[in-house]
């Protein structure tokens, strides 16, 4: 892939603040054009401070960054029309309708769509009329998203996009971003649902205190890590019966299976129960997800620091 592929890059990038603290600690990454890329991290790992600066927010202490090709701070003007930014607090004045906000919105925004359109795509249409003030949480951050779509922006930057929505808000806000993405635009998504992540992302990279500790896409993420084997023992049966080769954790007659190889493990479990006739109450084999690659990374990188 060449350079201007890469809608975003991120070279060396730091952040400090007033009073010295690092927040952002040489960070490199890259995002191409039509990727969702997640920038995933523990509290306060430094995620928003980073895509301040993608957004032409702040400028970097040192290091360089580049979105569509020029430098978001110094060159914002250049910039700005072509993103979209979905806010985590749309901050508007609750006394306005949806369908006022984001026409006032519009009104600052060059090409915007029609109005109705951008309320369809997140299925606000029906609430045009209702005040701002009156919408439920998982409404406010639609027309956020509404708002940031507006401009129908090459990149869009989205920061936790379904707090406060439900699960099926949260698939149509999933289903939204696909179709985005599919028809060419860049997302940059910051999120706490690791499981948003994992089903959206193309490439992720995980943040801790400043720095970037993992990247990759959701399986080369995962795939690292082991996966698990849990079941329940009959009482009488002592872990140590189980075959040599699985190094299993017992917390009782509870059973977990950490292992490399699911399958061999797996083939090797079933073989010795059905050998030995003894029932795996509740047996559950599953990859690691990401939501446990974060936690063993989090608390490594805690431990050791
Ligand atoms: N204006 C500021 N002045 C000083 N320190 C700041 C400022 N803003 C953020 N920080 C600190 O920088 C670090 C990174 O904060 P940041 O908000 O970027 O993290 P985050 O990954 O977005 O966190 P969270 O997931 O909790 O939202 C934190 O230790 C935070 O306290």
């Amino acid at each position: 892939m060449t350079t201007d592929q890469y809608v975003i890059t991120a070279n060396e990038l730091r952040r400090s603040y007033a009073g010295g603290f690092e927040a952002v600690s040489g960070i490199s990454f890259s995002v191409a054009r039509g990727e969702i890329f997640a920038l995933l991290g523990t509290n306060g790992a430094g995620k928003t401070s980073t895509v301040e600066l993608l957004e032409g927010l702040a400028a970097p202490t040192a290091g360089r960054v580049r979105v569509l090709g020029h430098d978001p701070y110094r060159e914002r003007p250049a910039v700005r029309p072509r993103i979209g930014v979905m806010l985590q607090e749309g901050g508007f004045p609750s006394d306005l309708t949806v369908a006022e906000t984001a026409r006032m919105w519009a009104g600052c925004t060059s090409g915007a769509r029609p109005v109705p359109e951008a309320l369809g795509l997140v299925g606000l249409a029906e609430r045009a009329g209702v005040r701002v003030k009156q919408l439920s949480g998982g409404e406010r951050r639609r027309l956020d998203l509404a708002l940031a779509l507006l401009g129908r922006p090459e990149v869009l930057f989205l920061d936790e996009p379904t707090t406060g929505l439900d699960a099926e808000g949260r698939r149509d806000t999933w289903d939204l971003v696909r179709a985005l993405r599919d028809s060419g635009t860049t997302v940059l998504l910051t999120t706490h649902y690791l499981e948003e992540a994992e089903s959206l992302a193309d490439q992720l990279a995980i943040m801790h205190r400043g720095q970037i500790v993992t990247t990759g896409t959701p399986a080369t993420v995962t795939a690292s890590r082991p996966a698990r084997i849990r079941f329940l023992l009959p009482d009488g049966v002592p872990a140590g019966r189980l075959p040599l080769g699985l190094h299993a954790g017992a917390d009782g007659q509870r059973i977990e299976i950490r292992t490399h190889q699911l399958q061999e493990s797996l083939e090797e479990l079933l073989r010795w129960a059905r050998e030995s006739q003894i029932p795996l109450e509740g047996l559950d084999a599953r990859s690691a997800s990401l939501e446990e690659a974060f936690l063993e990374i989090a608390q490594t990188e805690t431990a050791g620091a």
